[in-house]
Parts: C-alpha cells; structure tokens; sequence
C-alpha cells in the first residue's frame, strides 16, 4: 500500500546505497534521527553473486543478482541486519529493503555466493533457496527467440523473458510465490516497514488478466506489520515499484499504481532539463508540476532527483540527471522536490567513484562502493565538519538538503499559495501559513518584495545557513506583520535559494 509509516511528521527517505548495516545503525542514531529524516531504503541483503572480473570487479550491480534470500552481503551478516532494523526504527527512521524479486543471476554460470551459497544459473540450480527448472519461465512463458527480451514493445516478452540474461522466475508459480512471500515476512518480522520492488516492470501485475497480477497475489499475503516497534495495528507493509518508464513502451507504470506507489522517473529527467534549461526548458513551467506533467497520481509517486542507476547516466536515465558532481544545480532541483508536495521524495546518497568517458559514455559505471584491498566495503567515516570520508559522498548530510527536508517535514498538509514566476527561470511560493521558498536561476538578480503567507517575524534562511543557538548561521529574513518580506537573489549566489519555514523562526 501507499504509506510508507515514517514517525510523526517526517516525510523524506534517503537511499543510502552500498552501505554497510552497522553504519546505517550509526546514521540513524547520530544523524537521520536527530536531523529529521523519515526512513533509509537500503542496498539488497539478500545473497548475490560475487563477480571478481577484469576490469570489471565486483560491480555495484552483482547485488540485483540473487543467489538465494540468505541475509548474508557485503554490507553485514543477518544479526547485524536485524540490529540495525531496531536502532533505526527506535531512532524514528523507518527502513525500506530493495527487494529483487524478479530474477536471480544468469551471465554468471556457476559460483558461490555472498552467503556462501553454490549456485548454477545455467542448469537453473539455486540451492540455496532452492529454486530449480520448474519456478523459471522458459519456453512456455516466453514468446522470444533467444529467451532474452528482444522488444520492449512485446509486453509478455517484457515479463516473462530474461532481463539480459538474467534467470527470470515464474512468480505465477506457488513455490516461487512461497519463497518470495517467506523472505518478506522475514524482513517485516525484523521490523523492516516496507519494499522497493526492483524491475517491476518486468514482473507480471496487468490486472488486465482476470485473476489478480502476480504482484497482487504476493502483496496480500503478507503479514501485517509487528506493533513491538512502533507500527500501528493492523499495518501494511509500505510497497513502491521501480517501473521505468519514459513513456514509448508496451508497459506504463499506471498499470502498478493499484496496491503501491510507483518511482516517477519522468520526475527526474525533466527536472535535470528544467535547472539545465535543455530544448527551451524554463523553471517558471514547473508551476503544474506533477499530473500536469504526465506524471501519475501525487499519492501514488516516489520521486527523486536521480537514482542509483541514472546517477551513471545509463539505463534509466541520461546525460541531463543531474548527480552530486553538479553540485549546485543539484541543490536547486533538490530544493524543489522537497518544497513542491509532490509524491514521497527520496534523496540519493551516493560513493564517489572516477568517471571515464570514452565514446560519450562512462566507461568506469560499473564500479562498486568503496573498498578495502579484499573488496570489503569501506567503513563510513564523519569529518569533524559533518561530512563523510571513505569516498562517501553523504548529500543526505549537505546543509541545504538535510535543511530542505526539515522544511518538508514543517509544510507537511500544506498545499502551494501565491506561486510566483518572472519570465523565465525565477519562482517563488509558499506553503500554507509555514513555509515560503524562491529560486533564481536565471542570469541576473532577483530582488522584490514577496507577500510571503507566513506570519510576521524573523525568519532564518535555511539555504545559506540554519537556526542553531537561538540564531541564524546565515541570512536572517525579515517578515512584516503583513507578511510582507523583502527578498534578494543573486545570481552569482553559492546557491540561488531564500526558504524559511515556522521551524526555523526566531
Ligand atoms: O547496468 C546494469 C544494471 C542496472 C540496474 C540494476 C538494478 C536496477 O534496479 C536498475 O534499475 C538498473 N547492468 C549492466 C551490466 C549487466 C548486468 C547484468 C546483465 O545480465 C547484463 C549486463 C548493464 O549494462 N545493463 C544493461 C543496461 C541496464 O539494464 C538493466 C535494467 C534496466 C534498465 C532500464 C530499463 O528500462 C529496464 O526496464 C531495466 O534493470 C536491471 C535490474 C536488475 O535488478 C539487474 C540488472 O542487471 C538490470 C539491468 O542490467
Ligand atoms: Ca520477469
């Protein structure tokens, strides 16, 4: 369902990818926690397979290929998981696993896993769960000549053939459906509050059939959340889809919106065309932005400014998604996902890694987090200035973002008043009666006075600064008793942004 249960009034998740279950425990404790943030969406804990290449060398992808649903990866053992489900829920921060339900491995052969699972993909043999030939769609399932899909436009071959090889299971098959439904309860058991079902859009669920999707049948069996950590009675585990779709295929991402929300991605390229000003693209055109975009239902989305796999510009998403290497558009678009009340936003919390393009792509896109010389994942270190180490890239922890999502968590039911445009690229709204935001990103100054909504005082700038120690680190705004404040945007600012919000009032 479409709730994802943060605590209170929170309202943002972060994805922090790669990372390892007792950093998590840590961050929630000494920062997600304490900063605001309503939940972590996490890398997949279940075994995958090792892949030890050349150049290619443990990829950050071998984790979107199973091995089996043993808790046991680079990021920590199963009681590590466990631990990290109740530090993090006793924190207030809810957290969601990726799950890969639609495939296990395929190009791989035969191994061992990250669990210590043995494994032969081409004799369909998975022991570790077990899965053999009878749970994989084959010849009866899938229409193609190869077995893999050759045509996105063929939505039975998008389903039921192979995702570039890879082995692709029958979730219309009971053991299958037992297997994934058991992996499940196990993780809500822990505490987990719900999932990102990776490759949705490769998993049976048109209700178009008579009987309920595949993703249905498995989504009502599920057990209702446990009350021991702070789940009401009777909840639902929280679901969102990865469906990517940028419209043109044989499969939209409607078709999912029924019993879970649904990644928007059409969210994230525009948004990198819009602060690029790509193909006449101008700021002032996000005025309806959301349905009046194209995009789905606002109660149905989960929206990002990018993702684990367009952030390497490929895949789901090209050159103009915008990553923690743009650093400044990035706060901008950043900005306005989390002003604008549009679908639950998710902020992506990124490892460095050094690109190398080479016939316009990068050739580098492949690598995986940061590690030590036997490819065991770095640890997460805090500089004393609150950013992090080890190659982390942690924009969770940049000020005008972690800022940002305290004003989304301080606007919370509020709807958009007294939207604001010039020409071009400068807008500026409020939210209700508690926050009011204004963005330049055009090539001159904004300056004029704004009837901002809020009542009258002195209001902290949480772009340039934050209200620590009963004052302002950076801009102090002025709102008269009749709402009125006057407002300043160069556009040589380090960021073009003014936001205050009733959280951040003197
Ligand atoms: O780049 C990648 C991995 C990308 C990837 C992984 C997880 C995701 O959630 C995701 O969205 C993308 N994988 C590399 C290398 C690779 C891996 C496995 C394989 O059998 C072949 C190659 C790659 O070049 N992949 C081709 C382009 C990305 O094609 C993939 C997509 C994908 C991309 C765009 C779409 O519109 C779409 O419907 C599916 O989803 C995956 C999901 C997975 O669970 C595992 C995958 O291997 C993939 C996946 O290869
Ligand atoms: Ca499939």
């Amino acid at each position: 369902q479409h709730d994802p249960h943060f605590v209170g009034n929170r309202t943002v998740m972060v994805h922090l990818f790669e990372w390892r279950w007792n950093d998590i425990a840590e961050e929630c404790e000494r920062f997600l926690g304490p900063y605001g943030y309503g939940g972590v969406q996490v890398s997949p804990p279940n075994e995958n397979i090792i892949l030890s290449g050349n150049p290619v060398n443990r990829p950050w992808y071998e984790r979107y290929q199973p091995v089996s649903y043993k808790l046991e990866t680079r990021s920590g053992t199963e009681q590590e998981f466990q631990s990290m489900v109740r530090r993090c829920n006793s924190a207030g921060v809810r957290i969601y696993v990726d799950a890969v339900i639609n495939h296990m491995t395929g190009p791989a052969g035969r191994g061992v896993g990250t669990g210590g699972s043995s494994y032969d993909a081409d004799a369909l043999s998975f022991p570790g769960v077990p899965y053999s030939s009878s749970d994989f769609n084959g010849r009866n399932e899938c229409p193609s000549g190869s077995g893999d899909i050759e045509s996105y436009n063929d939505a039975i071959q998008v389903r039921n053939c192979r995702l570039l090889g890879l082995r692709d299971l029958n979730q219309g098959v009971g053991w299958v459906r037992d297997k994934i439904v058991e992996f499940f309860n196990k993780l809500t058991g822990y505490g987990v509050a719900g999932f990102r079902v990776d490759a949705s859009k490769h998993i049976v669920d048109a209700s178009k059939h008579m009987w309920p999707g595949d993703l249905k049948a498995i989504f009502d069996r599920l057990n209702s959340l446990p009350t021991d950590q702070g789940f009401p009675s009777g909840a639902r585990p929280f679901i969102f889809q990865e469906v990517i779709d940028n419209g043109g295929e044989a499969i939209s991402s409607k078709e999912y919106i029924g019993h879970g929300r649904v990644t928007e991605f059409k969210a994230s390229t525009n948004i990198g065309d819009v602060i690029r000003k790509n193909n006449g693209q101008q700021l002032k055109y996000v005025r309806n932005w959301g349905e009046g975009w194209g995009y789905i239902p606002e109660g149905t989305a989960v929206v990002f400014v990018d993702n684990h796999d367009n952030q390497r510009g490929h895949g789901s998403g090209g050159a103009q998604v915008l990553t923690f290497r743009n650093s400044r558009m990035y706060k901008m678009a950043t900005a306005f996902f989390l002003a604008w009340p549009y679908g639950v936003t998710r902020v992506m919390s990124s490892y460095y890694w050094d690109q190398d393009f080479q016939g316009g792509r990068d050739v580098n896109d492949w690598i995986g987090p940061p590690h030590d010389n036997n490819f065991n994942t770095l640890p997460v270190t805090i500089n004393p200035d609150m950013t992090c180490g080890n190659g982390w890239m942690c924009e969770h922890r940049w000020r005008q973002i972690f800022n940002m999502a305290r004003f989304r968590n301080a606007v919370k039911g509020t709807s958009v008043q007294g939207w604001w445009e010039n020409e071009s690229n400068q807008i500026a709204f409020s939210r209700g009666n508690r926050g009011f935001i204004a963005i330049n990103n055009d090539n001159y100054v904004l300056d004029r006075t704004f009837s901002t909504g809020l009542p009258g005082g002195i209001y902290c700038d949480v772009i340039s600064g934050s209200l620590s120690g009963g004052t302002c680190t950076g801009k102090f705004i002025t709102v008269g008793n009749d709402g009125n404040a006057q407002i300043y945007i160069s556009n040589t600012d380090e960021d073009p942004i003014i936001a205050i919000h009733a959280d951040a009032k003197l």
